[in-house]
C-alpha cells in the first residue's frame, strides 16, 4: 500500500505534462528583463535551455491598456533617457517582429515559450503566436474580463496567486477550467523574505482546488524554491537575467546563469530522492542490513 494520496491528473502543456509523478516543469521568466533586446531574449532563452528550463515565459502588455492611469505619465530616468513611464514600457516591449523570432529560436532550441498576458487584447496576440499555454500573472487574478478570454482559448492556464486572497482566487478558478489548471502559490514581495513565503500554503491549494499545484518564487537564492519543491511544487517559476546588476526593476531577484543552473539540478536530484511515500527496504540497503543487523536478535 502507497502512503501517497490520490493526486489530481496532470496537465498537458504543449508535449509535456505538468503534475505528480512528471518531472517538475521549471520556467525561465525572462518577463522583461531582456530590456527590450531581442539578442539579449535569445541569450536568456540560452541560459534556460543549459540550465534544463522546460519553458520560459515572457510578458506581453498593450501599454495603453494594462498600465495604471496614475502611472502613466511620471517620469523615469532609463537607459534610454528621461521619458514618461508609459513611453519607457513600450520601449520594453516585444511586437510581432520580436516573437516571431523568438518562437522560432525557441522551436530551434526545444524550450517552449509562453507569456503573461495583461490585457485582453495581449490574449489575442499569444494566441496568433500559437503559444502552448498562459499564464496569469498575480497582479491579473481580478481581471475577470482577461480571465474570460483566456478560458475562451481553452488552452491550458498557469495562475499565480501572489497579492491575492482565497475568496479572490475562488472567483478567479469558477471562470477558468480546472481540468486544465495548474496554480502557482506566489507572494509578490520583490525580493521575498523568508517569513512571507508561507510554503505551508501549496497544500492549502492542493487541497482546496484539486489540481497541480506550483511555486512561483520572488526570494534570492535558492532554498526557498526547493523546499516548494519538497513540499509537493509540480512546478517552479523564477525571474532570470544575465546579470542582477542590469538596468530594470525585476533583474535584482532573478537568478543568474549559475544560480538557474543549480536550481534545476538541485530540483531534479529532489524529484528523485522524494519517491512514493511506500516503506520498503531499499537495494542499497542490503548490504549494510546483512553486516549491521543480528540474525539473532
Ligand atoms: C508577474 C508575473 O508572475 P507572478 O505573479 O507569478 O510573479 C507574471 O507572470 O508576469
Amino acid at each position: 500500500m502507497s502512503a501517497t494520496t490520490a493526486q489530481p491528473a496532470p496537465v498537458t502543456i504543449g508535449d509535456l505534462k505538468v503534475g505528480a509523478d512528471q518531472p517538475v516543469y521549471v520556467i525561465g521568466e525572462i518577463g522583461i528583463n531582456h530590456n527590450g533586446d531581442v539578442e539579449i531574449a535569445k541569450k536568456l532563452i540560452d541560459v534556460a535551455v543549459d540550465a534544463g528550463c522546460q519553458a520560459v515565459k515572457f510578458q506581453k502588455r498593450t501599454p495603453e491598456i494594462s498600465t495604471p492611469k496614475d502611472q502613466r505619465d511620471k517620469i523615469r530616468q532609463t537607459p534610454w533617457g528621461e521619458m514618461t513611464y508609459l513611453e519607457y514600457k513600450y520601449k520594453v516591449e516585444f511586437e510581432e517582429p520580436e516573437y516571431t523570432e523568438i518562437d522560432a529560436y525557441a522551436k530551434e532550441k526545444g524550450i517552449q515559450w509562453f507569456a503573461s498576458p495583461w490585457d485582453a487584447p495581449s490574449v489575442e496576440f499569444l494566441e496568433k503566436m500559437n503559444v502552448p499555454t498562459h499564464k496569469v500573472a498575480s497582479a491579473s487574478v481580478t481581471d475577470h474580463e482577461m480571465l474570460r478570454a483566456l478560458a475562451e482559448t481553452g488552452k491550458p492556464i498557469i495562475l499565480s496567486t501572489g497579492m491575492s486572497t482565497l475568496e479572490q482566487i475562488d472567483a478567479a478558478v469558477e471562470i477558468l477550467d480546472t481540468s486544465k489548471l495548474v496554480i502557482l502559490h506566489a507572494t509578490s514581495t520583490y525580493p521575498l523574505p523568508p517569513e512571507e513565503a508561507n510554503l505551508r500554503t501549496i497544500t492549502t491549494l492542493q487541497e482546496r482546488y484539486g489540481v497541480p499545484v506550483g511555486y512561483s518564487g520572488h526570494e534570492t537564492g535558492l532554498q526557498i524554491s526547493l523546499a516548494a519543491v519538497a513540499l509537493g511544487a509540480v512546478a517552479v517559476e523564477r525571474h532570470i537575467t544575465l546579470d542582477r546588476a542590469m538596468w530594470g526593476s525585476d533583474h535584482a531577484s532573478s537568478l543568474e546563469p549559475k544560480g538557474l543552473e543549480n536550481l534545476v539540478r538541485d530540483i531534479r536530484i529532489l524529484e528523485k530522492a522524494l519517491g512514493d511515500g511506500e516503506k520498503r527496504v531499499m537495494p542499497g540497503e542490503f548490504s549494510p542490513m546483512s553486516r549491521l543487523r543480528r540474525v539473532d536478535a
